[in-house]
């Protein structure tokens, strides 16, 4: 039965409900389950990515669709087995629900419990990349909350053969509810959940600035946006020009199509002639196009085999790529390399190549972005890598959460005052009683057990 998508989010509401409740045991049963489910179905999985991937090479063949979405689309096996392992991952992970976060008596016998708990139903969209759902719901069902998908158009085929494997696996899971995680296929019905804030708690939009920026001018649900990553890598005077060429590699060239690859490249002055031309030889191996700035066109306009420079205009530092592309700036000073880095990029993860610790220490207090490297690739900015098992996506949102989401950024917690009969009458007028407020070394299990 094809459900519309308002009987969708009111199923999902009422199972967030009972997913609240379900025991660890039959979370990491269900994750269990959905792994396997993958493992069993591989040949499934890449039958329909193949059709989305032919429809997609058609669309890029006539210039319609970027080489980075094809990328990002592609299932290969190793991506199912990094799929699965994802899952697997989450299973080992703490059951976040229920924790008690403080203990407070109010007065004798009169105890409050800050607990840990799922915000509810979420509405997560994201863009053409089949193995965001099973990261996302993975996350989901393991901190209990109901969750409604919708993935990009160019992956309808790839996303609704891996939603059915991963819910029917958790739906049919002893103890499991059902209903708690629904598939949406259309922009309207993205436009139709916008005006349903009495059942959706929070939208997590996954894609371009434009689209998350339509979201929140569109919905009094609260929206966690995770938009574009315009990351840098800046190469500093003090910095050992070894760490520098393995850092800059990585952060373009290991995986381009993705919002933590580095989109511009600062280098000091006073380094540039030496750490240049190598650098950018590698990257000409690589197939980088190298867009720059006056003063290292001059310098690599020197070397005449490079096939890919061009000069850069103001609009290129703006930009984000997400390609084999690269935009090159040589800076006087750190100083002018943060001035930048704070007015053209977004906010996302940004790295400095530097030996000189008070510069590390200045560069991490200046840089307002959610992840900031010392001497890393920018490329490490992920959920799964930060020990989170996997992530929803990286937010450039400063609340409620930061930079590569786990569990912990769909975590709400509610307030359990575990009294005998206590009123507040009793705290009021000439005789009242005082409040203890003595911090407690318990938790709410101690006070509320189901025994
Ligand atoms: N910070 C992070 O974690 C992430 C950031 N990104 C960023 O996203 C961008 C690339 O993704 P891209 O695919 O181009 O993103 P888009 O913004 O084009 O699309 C993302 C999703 O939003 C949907 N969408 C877009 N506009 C609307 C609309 N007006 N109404 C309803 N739904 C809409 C798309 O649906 P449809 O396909 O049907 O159009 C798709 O499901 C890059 O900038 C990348 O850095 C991407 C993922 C994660
Ligand atoms: N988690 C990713 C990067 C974040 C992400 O989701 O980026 P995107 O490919 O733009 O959807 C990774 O490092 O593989």
């Amino acid at each position: 039965m094809v459900l519309e998508i308002e009987e969708k989010v009111i199923e999902a509401k009422k199972a967030s409900i009972i997913l609240a409740s379900v025991s660890t045991d039959t979370k990491n049963e269900a994750l269990e389950a959905m792994a396997q489910a993958l493992d069993d179905n591989r040949d499934k999985i890449l039958e329909a990515n193949q059709k989305d991937i032919e429809a997609a090479e058609k669309l890029k063949r006539k210039g319609e669709l970027s080489q980075a979405l094809v990328d990002r689309l592609k299932v290969s096996d190793s991506k199912i087995s990094g799929m699965i392992d994802g899952i697997r991952d989450v299973i080992k992970l703490e059951d976040p629900v229920g924790k008690t976060i403080d203990a407070l008596e109010l007065d004798q016998g009169l105890e409050l419990y800050q607990v840990s708990c799922p915000i509810g139903l979420i509405g997560v969209i994201f863009e053409a990349r089949p193995d965001v759902v099973p990261q996302v719901m993975s996350l989901c069902l393991k901190s209990g909350n109901a969750t409604i998908f919708k993935g990009g158009s160019e992956a309808l085929n790839s996303n609704r053969v891996i939603f059915d494997l991963l819910n029917e696996a958790a739906e049919s899971t002893k103890g499991m509810t059902s209903g708690a995680f629904q598939l949406m296929e259309t922009r309207e019905e993205v436009n139709d959940i916008l005006s349903m804030d009495a059942y959706i708690d929070l939208l997590i939009p996954r894609g371009s600035n434009a689209f998350v920026k339509y979201m929140q001018d569109n919905t009094k649900i609260p929206v966690l946006g995770h938009a574009d990553g315009i990351c840098h890598v800046y190469v500093d005077d003090e910095a050992d020009l070894s760490k520098a060429y393995e850092v800059c590699f990585d952060s373009k060239v290991q995986y381009p199509a993705v919002c933590n690859a580095m989109e511009t490249l600062l280098i000091n002055a006073e380094i540039a002639e030496k750490f240049l031309p190598k650098m950018a030889r590698m990257y000409d191996d690589a197939g980088v196009q190298m867009r720059c700035d006056e003063t290292s066109f001059e310098i690599l306009g020197q070397i005449d085999f490079l096939k890919s420079i061009a000069r850069a205009i103001e609009d290129d530092w703006r930009t984000e790529y997400n390609d084999l592309t690269l935009s090159i700036k040589i800076v006087e000073s750190m100083d002018e390399a943060i001035e930048h880095i704070n007015n053209y990029g977004s906010h996302h993860t940004d790295a400095i190549i530097t030996e000189n610790d008070l510069k590390k220490k200045k560069f991490t207090e200046l840089i307002d972005s959610s992840s900031v490297m010392l001497n890393a690739s920018t490329r490490f900015a992920d959920g799964f890598r930060y020990g989170k098992g996997a992530e929803v996506g990286i937010s450039t949102n400063k609340i409620h959460a930061r930079g590569p989401v786990g569990m912990e950024g769909l975590l709400i917690y509610k307030y359990i005052l575990v009294g005998n009969g206590d009123k507040v009458a009793d705290y009021a007028g000439p005789d009242a009683k005082k409040f203890t407020h003595r911090k407690l070394n318990k938790k709410v299990g101690d006070a509320v057990s189901r025994k």
